[in-house]
């Protein structure tokens, strides 16, 4: 069963992520990202290769695509909040840009 981050889970984990570039939104226990890429065709494919690992682990972004933007936001729906998964996706998101 997933369960919400627990506080240490948080102070550990989330300090790297927003580093790197994500934000928490405190209202919704949810972390968002800008992605830009150089052409809509690098932002697409982007957005496939996630997908194939968000398929992969049954934890799907809320994403938009416009142009050679991607805005991610993730968080778990079950749980009302953020999981191990929302940081697994992140930081896998972060290992595909390279
Ligand atoms: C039935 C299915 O396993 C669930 O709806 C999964 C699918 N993908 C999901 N993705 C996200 N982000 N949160 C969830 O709670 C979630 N639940």
């Amino acid at each position: 069963m997933t369960e919400k981050l627990t506080q240490p889970e948080r102070d550990s984990d989330l300090p790297t992520l927003l580093d790197n570039g994500w934000t928490h939104d405190a209202d919704r226990d949810a972390i968002a990202k800008t992605f830009e890429f150089g052409n809509f065709i690098d932002a697409f494919g982007f957005m496939t290769r996630a997908a194939i690992w968000a398929e992969k682990w049954n934890h799907h972004p809320e994403w938009s695509n416009v142009y050679k933007t991607v805005e991610v936001t993730l968080t778990t729906h079950d749980v009302g909040g953020l999981s191990t998964l929302d940081l697994k996706l992140a930081r896998k998101m972060d290992q595909l840009i390279g």
